[in-house]
């Protein structure tokens, strides 16, 4: 049984790894902070997981109890990481960071969509981007691993079988993402209000937001070459989802689209592929560990649509955290993933 640590484990991605990790047969919370709900039983706070954690309390971060766990996940605001991982990967503890602190492998280019100095340069090296479907066999030896960020997942999957095909024109892609309100955190935020956020629609950040370089980085391994992508994220009035419609212009007219995609996740538990022709929606994947994908060939052009969605909670933070987990410590990669989409 793998003894586990959440740092975070009052927001939503800390709450989301509790929920999963109950259905776990080989994971034990042994230890969750919060510094604001220090001494609060986890069961009082979170009616939904009393059968599950009656024994748990929330304690202040303490790195001692933590580097006694096998495995310590990061659920916290970036920077975070950076003052403790270090730490706890002396000790011999695996580290598992939801945040972006370990995820752009250019210190200097995480310092400038970040705006903080780096906190922990040394450590970037050697932290594998947990994205299974690319990194499987880097994960298997990791200590550290930056998980990707929830846009990035589902733009990096959708965009994936072309640019590894070497039939995108990397000139130019256009990922244009809708995203959940749960995405912006549970911290109080004008912007996340229920009278602000629902029965409205919003682009943001559309000059330059923190996950440009994130997703340019991984496609531009992908490609092997340079890339030219326009991200435009967007608030929908939805509490969990992601849903990314992507367009680039293929070089090749006569490549099998549907065959490509099909082919590259065949063995891929947590991708699937959708029959030609279909849409997939947002709520297909809400409480998954899934994306769902589509891609579309409109009207047989060569401007190629791909539609990709996931929920931004679990394949786009706490269930690939755990998909990461299982792979780290050499268990069945679905070993507590399997739950099905909630519909409606
Ligand atoms: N929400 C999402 O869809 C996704 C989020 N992520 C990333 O995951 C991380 C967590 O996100 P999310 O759960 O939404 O965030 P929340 O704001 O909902 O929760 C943050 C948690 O971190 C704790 N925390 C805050 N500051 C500190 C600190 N200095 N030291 C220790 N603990 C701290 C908070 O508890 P307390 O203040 O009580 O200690 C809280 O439990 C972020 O980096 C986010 O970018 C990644 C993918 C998707
Ligand atoms: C809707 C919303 O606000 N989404 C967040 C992104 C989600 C997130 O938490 O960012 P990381 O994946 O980098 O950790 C944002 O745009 O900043």
């Amino acid at each position: 049984m793998l003894k586990i640590g959440i740092i975070g484990g009052t927001g939503y991605t800390g709450v989301e790894l509790l929920r999963l990790l109950a259905a776990h047969p080989e994971a034990e919370v042994v230890a969750i902070t919060s510094r604001s709900e220090e001494g609060i039983h986890v069961a009082d706070m979170y009616p939904n997981l009393r059968d599950h954690y009656s024994n748990l309390t929330f304690t202040a971060p303490d790195t001692q109890k933590l580097a006694a766990c096998d495995v310590v996940f990061f659920a916290t605001p970036h920077g975070v990481a950076h003052s403790l991982a270090g730490e706890l990967l002396e000790a011999g503890t695996k580290v598992i960071d939801l945040s972006a602190d370990f995820r752009i492998k250019d210190i200097a280019e995480w310092e400038k969509w970040y705006g903080q100095p780096h906190g922990a340069p040394t450590l970037v090296k050697e932290a594998v981007y947990g994205l299974p479907e690319v990194n499987r066999e880097q994960i298997k030896t990791a200590r550290l691993i930056a998980v990707p960020g929830c846009y990035p997942t589902a733009t990096q999957l959708g965009f994936l079988p072309l640019l590894e095909e070497g039939i995108a024109d990397t000139s130019q892609l256009i990922a244009d993402c809708k995203s959940g309100v749960s995405g912006a955190g549970r911290s109080a935020k004008i912007g996340s209000l229920f009278c602000e956020s629902t029965e409205n629609m919003m682009a943001y950040s559309v000059s330059g937001h923190r996950h440009l370089p994130e997703i340019k980085q991984g496609l531009e391994l992908a490609a092997q070459q340079p890339i030219n992508l326009t991200f435009v994220p967007h608030l929908t009035p939805m509490i969990r989802g992601i849903h990314a419609t992507l367009y680039v212009k293929v070089k090749d007219h006569f490549t099998d689209l549907q065959k490509l995609f099909e082919q590259r996740f065949a063995n891929e538990p947590f991708v699937d592929v959708l029959p030609a022709g279909s849409h997939p929606q947002t709520r297909s994947v809400k409480g998954a560990n899934m994306c769902r994908i589509a891609v579309h060939r409109p009207q047989n052009s060569d401007l190629v649509v791909i539609l990709s969605v996931i929920d931004n909670l679990v394949k786009g933070a706490s269930g690939q955290a755990i998909q990461n987990m299982n792979i780290l410590f050499g268990l069945d990669e679905t070993l507590g993933l399997t739950h099905t989409a909630l519909m409606p």
